[in-house]
This record gives C-alpha cells, sequence and structure tokens, in this order.
C-alpha cells in the first residue's frame, strides 16, 4: 500500500489524455523533501500566522484591502531593507557587479510600491471616510521600516526620532543604529576612492564623477553604479509624487490622521533627493 494515499485520485479512467492531465496535477509521487524539516506551503510560509493579521476595526468593505496594502508595502520594505544592507557592503568591498545585480532587483521591487497605488486608488474616498476616522492617530508617517530605507539611502534625519509617537524601544534603537551606520551614499564615496578618484570633498566627488562619466571605457563599473543608484533615487522621487497624489484624490486638503497638514506637508517632500550631487553633475556635463 502507498503510504500517503493519493488525495487528487479520482475514478479509473481509461482515457489517454484523461490520465496525462490527472498525472500533470498530482502531488509528486516520491517523498522528495519529506524526509527534512516536513514542511509544506502552509508551514514554511507560515500561512496560518500571515493570513491571520488582518484584524479590521470596522465592517467596512473596504478596510481589508487597506490593510492588505500597507502589510504588503512593509513585507517589500523589509526586502529592500535587506537588499540595500547588501549593496552597501558590496560596494565597500568593491564587488559592483554584485551591487548593480542587486539594485536592478530594488529598482523592480520599487517599480511594483509605485504601481500598487493605483490598487488602492479603486477605492473611493466616500469608502475611505467610513473608517477613516477610526485610524487616527495613526498614519504612515510612523512606519518605520519606511524611515530606515530614507536613512540607509542617504536622507538621514534625526528629527524624524523625536518626532514620531509611539515608537516601541526595539523600533527607536533600531533608527538610531540606522542614523549611526554608514549610507549607500558613503559606501559609493569609498567606491570612488577604491577607484583611485579624488573624494575628499563634494567638490572632489563631484570631479570625479564628470571624470567617470567621460570615460566610460576606463570607467565603465563605477558609472553604471551610479546610474544604479540614480534610479533608486528616481524611484523614491516617484513614489512619494505618486503618494500625494492619491492623498489629494483621497482627502482632499484634509489634515492627517497623523496629525500633518496632509497633503501640503507631503508636497514639501517632494523635493528629497538621496544623491543632490548626481542630479547636479547633469547640469555640468
Ligand atoms: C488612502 C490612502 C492614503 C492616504 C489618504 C494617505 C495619507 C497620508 C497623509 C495625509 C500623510 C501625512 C502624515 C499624516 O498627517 O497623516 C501620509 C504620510 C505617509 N504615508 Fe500615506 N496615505 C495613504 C496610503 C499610504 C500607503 C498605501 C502607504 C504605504 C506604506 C503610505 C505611506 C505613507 C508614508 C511612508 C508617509 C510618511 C511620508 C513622509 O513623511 O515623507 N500611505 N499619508
Ligand atoms: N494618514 C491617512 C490615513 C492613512 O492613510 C493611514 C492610516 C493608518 C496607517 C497607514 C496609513 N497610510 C498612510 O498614511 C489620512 O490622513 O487619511
Amino acid at each position: 500500500m502507498a503510504p500517503h494515499p493519493d488525495p487528487y485520485a479520482g475514478d479509473v479512467t481509461h482515457d489517454h489524455h484523461i490520465r496525462a492531465t490527472e498525472a500533470a496535477i498530482s502531488p509528486p509521487s516520491a517523498h522528495f523533501g519529506e524526509d527534512g524539516a516536513r514542511l509544506s506551503y502552509g508551514t514554511y510560509l507560515r500561512l496560518g500566522q500571515l493570513l491571520d493579521q488582518q484584524r479590521l476595526e470596522t465592517d467596512a468593505h473596504d478596510e481589508l484591502l487597506f490593510i492588505t496594502i500597507h502589510q504588503v508595502y512593509e513585507l517589500w520594505f523589509k526586502q529592500l531593507l535587506h537588499e540595500l544592507e547588501a549593496t552597501r557592503q558590496a560596494m565597500f568591498d568593491d564587488r559592483l557587479w554584485w551591487a548593480r545585480h542587486l539594485l536592478n532587483r530594488v529598482h523592480e521591487i520599487e517599480r511594483i510600491l509605485i504601481e500598487q497605488v493605483g490598487v488602492l486608488e479603486t477605492m473611493t474616498p466616500q469608502d475611505f471616510l467610513q473608517f477613516r476616522a477610526r485610524l487616527a492617530p495613526a498614519s504612515g508617517f510612523q512606519s518605520v521600516q519606511f524611515r530606515e530605507l530614507e536613512f540607509i539611502s542617504g536622507a538621514k534625519d534625526e528629527a524624524f526620532l523625536r518626532r514620531f509617537r509611539g515608537l516601541t524601544e526595539e523600533e527607536s534603537a533600531r533608527l538610531r543604529r540606522r542614523l549611526e551606520e554608514p549610507t549607500l551614499w558613503d559606501a559609493f564615496v569609498a567606491v570612488l576612492r577604491a577607484h583611485d578618484l579624488a573624494a575628499g570633498s563634494d567638490g572632489e566627488v563631484s570631479a570625479s564623477l564628470r571624470i567617470a562619466a567621460h570615460d566610460r571605457g576606463g570607467y565603465g563599473d563605477v558609472w553604471e553604479l551610479a546610474e544604479a543608484l540614480m534610479t533608486h533615487d528616481e524611484m523614491a522621487a516617484g513614489w512619494r509624487a505618486r503618494h500625494v497624489t492619491m492623498v489629494e484624490r483621497m482627502i482632499g486638503t484634509k489634515t492627517g490622521t497623523g496629525g500633518s497638514s496632509g497633503a501640503s506637508y507631503l508636497r514639501s517632500r517632494l523635493d528629497v533627493r538621496y544623491y543632490p550631487l548626481l542630479w547636479e553633475l547633469r547640469s555640468w556635463l
């Protein structure tokens, strides 16, 4: 007798095509992997826990979408932090192909983060208002991982640490650590030095960038890396712009649940750039 009865087994048929289809959808009969950790799809991915984390505050239909979207963002934020930490290390180790490879992945994830806004925009403002009041004072402003991404990318701002309300000890320790750590820009400056390009001041860095830009035969790797950082910066700017137009569509000029002026606060953040010297370079090429 087979040790595991086949749950997909149906009536016996002699039709070749149907049997071929059944074979295609039957679970593998070999015991591949079963002697290991005895994982299944659900236990490996911890779906019991994951799918139990959507707790609605109201019975508004769209609240599930709102929670799901934010949880998906936070999962991608976690992945981005993982990739950016490794990118930073790759730059310090002068493994530029690996840094570029990881940044390509970062860009693709960021593309999804921007596109995902459209899914939330299928919610109408009046449907959002059915549960919006219950969210205050919670707000995306309190996303620790979002701020970690800004800090590691290069836009460190200690003021956020003070303006955060309701941070756990662990969360504020994480943010403080990010403020102390080198940024991707620090790692890029180390790359310039490793390639014998002067990088002692902003002026020297700018001059070195021009040298790399005009000698791609000699500095192709450095130039491509600078471009990949530029794309990361541009994607972040793209997300901020997409977020604020969604906010205007949803709540107009209302103040935010986080206590800010709302869209006008967000508009004041649109000029944030991680790598201003890379943007400036364009004017001098
Ligand atoms: C109905 C949809 C949304 C509305 C109306 C909205 C509104 C706002 C507002 C008004 C702020 C300013 C802070 C405040 O006073 O609350 C804010 C900040 C923020 N939101 Fe959203 N938001 C929405 C969806 C999202 C989503 C899906 C995310 C993804 C994680 C997100 C992430 C953030 C972040 C990170 C900030 C802080 C931005 C910064 O300080 O530069 N928001 N949002
Ligand atoms: N700040 C938004 C509410 C909001 O979007 C939100 C609320 C709780 C958790 C995350 C949120 N997303 C982004 O701010 C508002 O003022 O309508």
